[in-house]
């Protein structure tokens, strides 16, 4: 368009100049004057046609450029589209597609401590969960480690990150794949009266052992298997979610840690959950890998029970007959079961009555696995392989030691509330200071054992 007003403009002042001539050779015949406009308009002419030849080649080449650069551009653009289906890479939602997905964050599926959870359908038709993380500073700090730990992971037990939304809004959003039947807990915790959060029934052992298999791997790939240890420091049932086949799919990364392979013990400010805390948290000698080995074990032992490892139960004095409550740790009674085997007294008494489990040799191996990994001392505790190793049959597990000390975070049964909406409560908004060891740890005595590892040579 440009060039052909150039050109017209061009042609009219060439005309313009020859016309001038013309007229200055009439009026002035071969004067000196005439001479001298001739002269001025010819050079004049010879001008505009060297600019037109030099804009001429000038835009032949740039049009060259231009053409070879959207080629190039196309081809990158095929290939980041190829990669990012391939590498998982998230994409970058503007708020309104945000906005219309959940319509206007209408269907609240959930919510925890850093947010909440909304249910929406992207354009192309693909089912999401929108997490809209609220509150600037703590947001950012959540927002920040869940983009960088589970962007560069892939694995089918962890949840895709579709994308994140962090533009002109005060909330940041972080948008998964949907999981299509919620959380392990409302799944083996059987529903209480008067409690805002719907059960959705019962799983089986086999589920349940699936489950556990499941969540293993998930946290043996992101402690082994990442160019960085990633370490997940929130394992609860609340962040197992379960599919369409009842399988097993980790979630939430905003306490995540990225640790160099040669780190073997990080120090870090408390943060967590009540009642899955390894003691190494509390005893604040720094955590590691197998901080999450011990939440795993805690969790494990909550499938095969059916309930918190916490909780408070009412109980009747011998003489007055007054009702008292007093706290109860799940682990301690199933150690004590396991060594006098019994341990289907320990089981999920829905899982008893339907009789489904015909394998108690399983039931006691789950039970052996959990007591391992909740051991106090770190080392000990197997790590994520060895408890894929010992839960698909490849290595034999040994009885576990009674732990020289079992520290037990009382904070996790302080409120009645565990099983509300928000589901437990985190640890990390509790100042540090306010943890009082003597009140809140209770430490049972030791029976040394022998035993030191998990599974038996060869
Ligand atoms: N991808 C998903 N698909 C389906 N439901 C989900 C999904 N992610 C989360 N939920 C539901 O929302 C609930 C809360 O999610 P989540 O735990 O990630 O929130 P949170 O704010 O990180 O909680 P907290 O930080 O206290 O652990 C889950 O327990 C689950 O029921």
């Amino acid at each position: 368009m440009e060039d052909k007003k150039a050109n017209i403009i061009a042609s009219i002042t060439i005309i313009s100049l020859l016309v001038v001539i013309i007229a200055a050779r009439i009026s002035l015949k071969l004067s000196k004057t005439f001479y001298l406009i001739a002269g001025v308009d010819i050079s004049l002419i010879l001008a505009v046609i060297c600019f037109l030849i030099i804009r001429r080649q000038y835009n032949r080449e740039r049009n060259q450029l231009v053409s070879k650069f959207a080629s190039e551009g196309r081809e990158l653009r095929i290939e980041y589209s190829f990669l990012r289906k391939v590498a998982g890479v998230p994409t970058k939602f503007k708020l309104e597609d945000l906005e219309e997905a959940t319509d206007g964050f209408r269907s609240l599926i959930g919510k925890g401590g850093s947010g909440s959870i909304f249910k929406g359908v992207l354009r192309d038709g693909s089912q999401v969960a929108v997490k809209r993380i609220e509150g600037e500073e703590k947001g950012e700090r959540e927002f920040r480690s869940e983009v960088a730990a589970i962007a560069s992971v892939q694995h089918k037990n962890l949840v895709r990150l579709f994308g994140y939304s962090s533009a002109n809004s005060p909330n940041r959003f972080l948008v998964y794949e949907y999981i299509v039947n919620s959380s392990l807990d409302l799944w083996i915790f059987p529903e209480k009266s008067g409690c805002r959060r719907r059960s959705g029934g019962c799983l089986s052992w086999y589920q349940r052992y699936q489950v556990a298999i499941d969540v293993a791997k998930a946290l043996a790939y992101l402690h082994h298997d990442c160019r960085s240890k990633i370490l997940h420091l929130d394992v609860k049932p609340e962040n197992i979610l379960l599919d369409e086949n009842y399988r097993a799919v980790v979630t939430d990364f905003g306490l995540s840690k990225l640790v160099a392979r040669d780190e073997s013990r990080v120090v870090t400010d408390i943060c967590g959950t009540r009642g899955y805390l390894a003691p190494e948290w509390l005893l604040e000698h720094g955590i590691s890998e197998k901080s999450d080995v011990y939440s795993y074990g805690i969790v494990l032992l909550e499938m095969i029970g059916g309930r918190r490892s916490i909780s408070r139960v009412e109980v009747e004095q011998t003489n007055t007959r007054i009702k008292k409550k007093k706290f109860e740790y799940f682990p301690r009674i199933v150690n004590q079961k396991m060594r006098e085997r019994k341990v289907m007294e320990i089981v999920d008494q829905r899982l008893v009555e339907s009789k489904e489990i015909d394998d108690e040799e399983q039931v006691m191996k789950l039970v052996c696995v959990a007591l391992w990994c909740i051991q106090e001392k770190p080392k000990i505790r197997p790590d994520m392989r060895m408890v894929i190793d010992m839960l698909e049959g490849r290595v034999p597990v040994n009885e576990p030691p009674d732990s020289e000390v079992v520290v037990v975070d009382l904070l996790a049964a302080d409120d009645d509330d565990d099983d509300s909406i928000t589901g437990v409560r985190r640890v990390k908004d509790i100042p540090r200071l306010q943890i009082q060891r003597e009140r809140n740890f209770f430490r049972l005595p030791s029976i040394c054992s022998s035993i030191i590892s998990p599974i038996s040579p060869r």
